[in-house]
């Protein structure tokens, strides 16, 4: 028998994308075997509403600069093509579509989401469609919040206390983002003058 093809999802606001989720999207992809990793930048953020975030398109194109080198990384334009706000239920059924059911999905997020996950659209069938993987963040414990058994998974990861929002202060500030980010993504913020204020 085959073994089912095993796909991570990585939905964020990648505002702009770094360090710490291509850390942890390779963590959770070696420590779960994941034959592939697809960031899903999302289109308008439910829970960011109100808050000034970059054209859909700049952080598309982020993510796949960030991604560009790594063969099991790749990039998808669903969520940013479905009109309206963004919710997980929705991606993981357009991925289903698109990828059959002989495919394992595995969403990967950060400790501070997932202890969100309970008040996300649709939680029952969130936990049908997927495996949800909540990383460490510096800053945020790694406790179980009460998600359903056997379809969540915690996991340690190199901690790296970087966040967008950071990024884009720095930025704003004059201050420095190599490292934090991709060289590319460095490069690209300068060109298009992104996170000026
Ligand atoms: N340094 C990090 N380590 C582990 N997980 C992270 C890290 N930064 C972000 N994540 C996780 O990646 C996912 C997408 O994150 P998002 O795009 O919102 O980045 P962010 O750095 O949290 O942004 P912002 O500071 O704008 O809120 C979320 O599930 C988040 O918890
Ligand atoms: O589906 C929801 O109700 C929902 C609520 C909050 C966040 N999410 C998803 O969680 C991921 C991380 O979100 P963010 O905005 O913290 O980058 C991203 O894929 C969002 O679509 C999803």
């Amino acid at each position: 028998m085959t073994q089912k093809r095993r796909l991570g999802i990585m939905g964020g606001t990648f505002d702009p994308i770094h360090h710490g989720h291509l850390v942890a999207a390779s963590e959770v992809a070696h420590a779960f075997d994941l034959d592939e990793v697809v960031f899903v930048p999302t289109g308008l953020s439910s829970h960011k509403e109100g808050q000034d975030i970059t054209p859909a398109e700049d952080r598309y194109l982020m993510a796949v600069i960030a991604t560009a080198s790594n063969p099991r990384f790749s990039v998808s334009r669903i969520d940013i093509e479905r009109p309206g706000p963004t919710y997980t239920v929705d991606t993981l059924r357009d991925m289903r579509k698109l990828h059959g059911p002989d495919c394992e999905l595995f969403f990967i997020t950060g400790a501070d989401a997932l202890e969100k996950m309970l008040d996300w659209h649709d939680t029952a069938e969130l936990f049908e469609q997927a495996h949800f993987v909540g990383v460490t963040r510096p800053g945020h414990r790694l406790t179980d919040p009460g998600l359903p058994g056997g379809r969540v998974s915690l996991m340690e990861v190199p901690a790296l206390a970087i966040s967008s929002t950071e990024c884009r202060d720095r930025v704003r500030d004059g201050e420095p983002i190599w490292y934090l980010v991709p060289d590319g993504i460095v490069q690209y913020i300068n060109k298009r003058a992104l996170y000026r204020g």
